[in-house]
């Protein structure tokens, strides 16, 4: 039986968008292991002055993670920033309601900030909508970007900080439709709030970028009204609308595992038109973009217990520290590439998390820092993908899944950096989501195209033991580089076998 085929045709001049480089952001949120023994542990025998851990930030680094979206989350929405910042000596640990854990308040907005600064990742904060108010965050902007002169920029400044810290992007809230957020809103209220907060805070700072809450998944019951109801109070007022989403392998279902890139395709479409609708009732020109911030594969239903089922614990916790397999990493790239095609309406997005709390990066306290298989998919996307997302044409077979229905079985992404003189540097994303390899045919009219090699990441078939020893095994058994491809390299045309279940990335240059 010959494979199955699917063709690609690529043209540079079909582009969906220029990439902003904020789509490669994470996640950082008072939760279990993220902060406390994640990117901070003082002591450590990698610790900076300030008590950060050398390990986790050159990790982080070599992530190429640009943006950090920070304290929450959950944790958000019962968070009263001016307790976190002052003399340490004052501050007082308090009980976190949305993960049941005494937060000792060790870091807060300044200890944050100045990492990010120091670390060169652009920091995206969120404000409580769940118990508090325009205030509240409107003070909170202030401290962070106001010139001295007025109260809490100057209580920033007695704190030890003199320069602004320019804070742009900023969360009206989290997940402020899920029944667990602390301070939960029906679609009217939040949107009401959300108006009014993001008021006050773009008359103190008119240069931020407001994220309103979407809805914390697909699978809500109030998914699409809640969009509207909510943008029809905020449409003037804020730049982006939310998205989060959670994949998972449920009942071995792999097939619709694999196909989760479409599921988060269809989710992205269906909210840009409930945007579009919103914006076309208006008449407005004006057009809402996605912050997807919150995406990564989350064992969730299937061994999270939920948070109210959490004990009431102390000392950094740890909290759903999933361990990610090589088909968990093969499905993140697919999300990657899915996130690419989107280009156009996403200029932010944020994996969920980055160390400890479902991350890419995992640490011992008192000891080692690794990556997960996960790491790799992201690492390499964020470095290959410059310049503008193509639009291609991919043909492929269907499969048919039991979550999904039909899903193609290979998907693809492409990304062009022009140089000088018509030339160009190309990447290209490949995923092949059946269990045989899969012939694709790449059409490239009017360009001389040249892979020089990359990257290929195999799904595996054994379940993920936690440690750094298995999570080596896993990459080195799962991780490879490949060849330029080696057949039909010519003029117009390039033919590439993908591997059975893999993620691919390719690099090259372009001439025309
Ligand atoms: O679908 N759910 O049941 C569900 C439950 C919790 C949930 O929380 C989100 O994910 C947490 C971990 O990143 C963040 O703190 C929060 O914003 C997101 C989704």
């Amino acid at each position: 039986m010959p494979h199955p085929r699917a063709q690609v045709v690529l043209h540079p001049d079909f582009q969906v968008g220029e990439i902003d480089r904020r789509l490669f952001g994470s996640f950082v949120e008072h939760l279990g292991r993220a902060v406390y023994t994640g990117i901070y542990e003082p002591g450590h025998a990698t610790a900076d002055e300030h008590g950060f851990r050398r390990d986790v930030a050159d990790l982080t680094r070599e992530l190429g993670v640009s943006v950090v979206r920070y304290p929450g989350g959950n944790f958000v929405s019962n968070y009263v920033w001016e307790d976190g910042v002052g003399p340490r000596s004052e501050r007082k640990p308090f009980i976190d309601l949305a993960w049941r854990t005494i937060e000792p308040n060790d870091i807060g907005t300044d200890e944050f900030l100045q990492w990010a600064e120091r670390e060169g990742i652009e920091p995206m904060m969120a404000v409580n909508l769940g118990t508090r108010g325009v205030a509240a965050a409107a003070a909170l902007v202030e401290y962070c970007n106001g010139e001295a002169g007025s109260r809490w920029a100057d209580l920033r400044i007695a704190n030890g900080r003199v320069k602004p810290y320019g804070v742009r992007l900023w969360c009206l809230g989290n997940e402020m439709d899920g029944p667990w957020q602390i301070g939960h809103k029906d679609a009217e209220s939040y949107g009401r709030l959300a108006a009014e907060a993001g008021k006050a805070m773009k008359l103190v700072d008119p240069s931020i970028e407001l994220v309103v809450c979407g809805s914390s998944s697909m699978q809500m019951d109030t998914f699409g009204s809640w969009e509207r109801t909510v943008l029809e109070h905020t449409y003037d007022i804020v730049d982006h609308l939310s998205m989060h989403a959670y994949y998972e392998e449920l009942d071995g279902d792999r097939a619709s595992f694999l196909g989760s890139g479409t599921a988060m395709d269809r989710f992205i479409r269906r909210v840009v038109a409930s945007a579009d609708a919103v914006g076309a009732e208006r008449r407005s020109d004006k057009q809402i973009t996605i912050s997807f911030d919150e995406w990564n594969v989350w064992y969730l239903a299937s061994r999270f217990p939920g948070e109210k089922n959490l004990p009431l614990q102390r000392d950094a916790p740890r909290i759903i520290e999933d361990v990610y397999s090589g088909l968990d990493a093969v499905v993140v790239g697919d999300l990657l590439v899915t996130l690419l095609n989107h280009a156009d309406r996403i200029p932010v997005a944020c994996l969920a998390q980055l160390v400890n709390v479902i991350a890419p990066i995992m640490t011992e306290p008192g000891g080692a820092s690794w990556r997960q298989p996960t790491f790799h998919p992201f690492a390499e996307t964020a470095r290959l993908a410059r310049g503008a997302a193509l639009d291609l044409r991919v043909t492929a077979p269907t499969t048919s899944t039991r979550q999904h229905g039909d899903v193609p079985i290979v998907t693809a992404a492409a990304t062009w950096d022009q140089g000088a003189d018509g030339d160009g540097d190309v990447a290209l994303f490949l995923v092949n989501r059946s269990s045989e390899p899969v012939e694709v045919d790449i059409a490239h009219p009017g360009l001389t195209l040249a892979l020089t090699g990359g990257v290929q990441l195999v799904a595996d078939h054994e379940p993920a033991v936690p440690g750094p020893e298995h999570a080596a095994r896993v990459i080195d058994r799962c991780l490879s580089s490949v060849a330029a491809p080696d057949a039909g390299q010519d003029g117009a045309r390039t033919t590439l076998t993908l591997a059975p279940e893999s993620w691919t990335a390719y690099h090259g240059t372009a001439r025309r």
